[in-house]
């Protein structure tokens, strides 16, 4: 029976430490949430698992970790600033705080004119008005006051501070002044690094297209209602791609992309039937997305998104590209007054630029961690009547590959020997393996089964050469618990390294 609530869930990752409340003994920081011993190692194999697969296993894929700090023209021309946002401005005299858009909406005509003019903008456009009110807030918070915009609290024109953006993003300075000029976010997603790095990754690989580039790394959104445990939360991880096309040949790799990743959950241990793929209708779908499909999991507070591929078109490049005019961009994009960087490629064939179409898997880490958990959280009656507990995790995604337990603690030549052996196979490295000598065997069986432990190997009086009928034929063997069957096999010790390469091999 697998998890029929979250609350089950997050129960056994405090017990047994894979994820805690962030900020706990304070009294809890809402939406963050902390890694424990095992919640570290098994985030840390997910997101091995998903590089090596979309970096090393393929040719056509480069890596990045881009910076989390992120210049606030970076997410002007992505387009957050204005869509994960809502502009706010105040009147310093009553202290009153508006949204922009609709303090605006309500002005009499002589005053938008003038604001019009002032930002040198066409008249009626209000949402124009806006955005560019918003490029330049200095400017616009002194053209409000001079224009005479009226407080709707009192009827009298305000004296406005240059607006700006209350929104899901998390603001800092960076420098030691606290002033407009130094503020910064923490990405809301980790793509934009992707896109602005487009030419270095080009100029350092000389990648044809098609070609992708990969990152996991954090992301901040200060989510106005977090929930369901790390479903929604502020900080968060994602694994994203960036895969850069040929124009004509987006909607091929937009379906090959979703088959890719619905593939790739499986072999994560996801089941197709908790699985759901949705195609988003046109008008849920982001102002730059042609076409999107939601990879949903069934998780145990509902169906629910767990990755996103989206086409983009050649929205991304485009908006931060300079030389706008020149080639040919399809996505409605803000005017690039800044960049320094022709995010372009040339065709080989012609020597035409033009900017390539985007594709993009992105997918949450710790929604994908949720998902494992609960999909591999099973609660089963054994024959004796007694109930177990175990993770069924894949053993290559496990945190502890294998336990090595001295079936007698208080035996020098056991625990000695016990203590070698598990620092032969941690040389391995298969990932963690655990000398285990707390509470006797069947605990020690039973806590790795709650933790997804595939493996526990005894070290008992066989293996040191005292067997009960006072032979040494099984010197040097231990015996190899199965978590899943909870069959016993005699392994010699210098099998062990053949049989958990062959279980962990990928
Ligand atoms: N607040 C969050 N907490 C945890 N993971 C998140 C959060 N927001 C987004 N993600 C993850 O990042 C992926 C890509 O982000 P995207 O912007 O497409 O999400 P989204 O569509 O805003 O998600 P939602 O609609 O659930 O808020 C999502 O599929 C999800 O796995």
């Amino acid at each position: 029976m697998p998890a029929s609530t979250l609350d089950e869930l997050v129960a056994l990752c405090k017990r047994r430490g894979f994820i805690f409340q962030g900020s706990e003994i304070y009294g809890g920081l809402q939406g963050t949430y902390d890694y424990g011993p095992l919640g570290v190692e098994l985030k840390n194999n997910l997101k091995q698992a998903w590089w090596r697969r979309n970096v090393y296993e393929r040719d056509d894929m480069e890596g990045l970790d881009a910076s989390i700090l992120t210049h606030r023209l970076v997410l002007h021309y992505s387009g957050h600033e204005a869509t994960f946002a809502d502009p706010m401005v105040d009147n310093r005299i009553t202290k009153k705080r508006y949204r922009l858009d609709h303090l605006l909406k309500d002005q009499p005509e002589a005053v938008l004119s003038r604001l019009y003019r002032a930002l040198e903008v066409e008249e009626g456009h209000l949402h124009a008005l806006v955005q560019a009110m918003m490029a330049f807030p200095e400017r616009a918070g002194g053209a409000m006051t001079a224009a005479g915009v009226l407080d709707p609290a009192t009827g009298e024109p305000g004296d406005w501070t240059p607006p700006r953006y209350f929104n899901m993003m998390f603001k800092t300075y960076v420098g030691p002044v606290e002033e407009e000029a130094a503020l910064a976010y923490l990405r809301p997603e980790t793509a934009q690094g992707i896109f602005i790095n487009f030419k270095n990754v080009l100029d350092a690989t000389s990648r044809k297209l098609p070609f992708g580039i990969a990152q996991i790394g954090k992301a901040f959104r200060n989510e106005i209602t977090p929930r369901n445990f790390i479903f929604r939360v502020r900080e968060f991880e994602q694994m994203e791609i960036e895969y850069f096309v040929r124009p004509g040949e987006d909607e091929y790799w937009h379906r090959y992309w979703v088959e890719e990743r619905l593939k790739w959950w499986q072999e994560m241990g996801l089941s197709r039937e908790n699985l759901v793929p949705y195609q988003q209708p046109k008008e849920e779908l982001a102002h730059y997305a042609k076409a999107t499909v939601d990879i949903l999991y069934r998780f145990p507070h509902g169906l629910e998104e767990l990755e996103g591929i989206a086409n983009r078109t050649d929205f991304d490049l485009g908006s931060h590209t300079k030389d706008q005019d020149e080639l040919g961009i399809t996505a409605k994009v803000l005017r690039n007054e800044h960049s320094t960087a022709r995010l372009a490629y040339r065709d080989p064939d012609t020597g035409k630029w033009f900017v390539p179409y985007v594709i993009e898997p992105s997918a949450g880490v710790d929604r994908g961690v949720l998902a494992l958990l609960a999909e591999a959280f099973t609660r089963e009656e054994l024959p004796n009547g007694e109930e177990r507990i175990v993770l069924k995790l894949k053993p290559q995604l496990a945190p502890i590959k294998a336990a090595v337990i001295p079936l007698a603690k208080n035996r020098p030549e056991i625990t000695q020997y016990a203590k070698a052996l598990k620092a032969r196979l941690q040389a391995l490295g298969l990932g963690r393996i655990l000398y285990e000598d707390t509470g006797n065997i069947g605990k020690a069986y039973r806590r790795h089964d709650e933790v997804g432990t595939p493996f526990a190997i005894t070290v008992d009086y066989d293996t040191i050469g005292q067997s009960k009928d006072g032979t040494t034929k099984l010197k040097d063997t231990v015996t190899v618990r199965d978590r899943d069957t909870m069959e016993q096999i005699r392994l010699h010790v210098d099998e062990l390294e053949g049989f958990l390469r062959e279980k962990l091999r990928w």
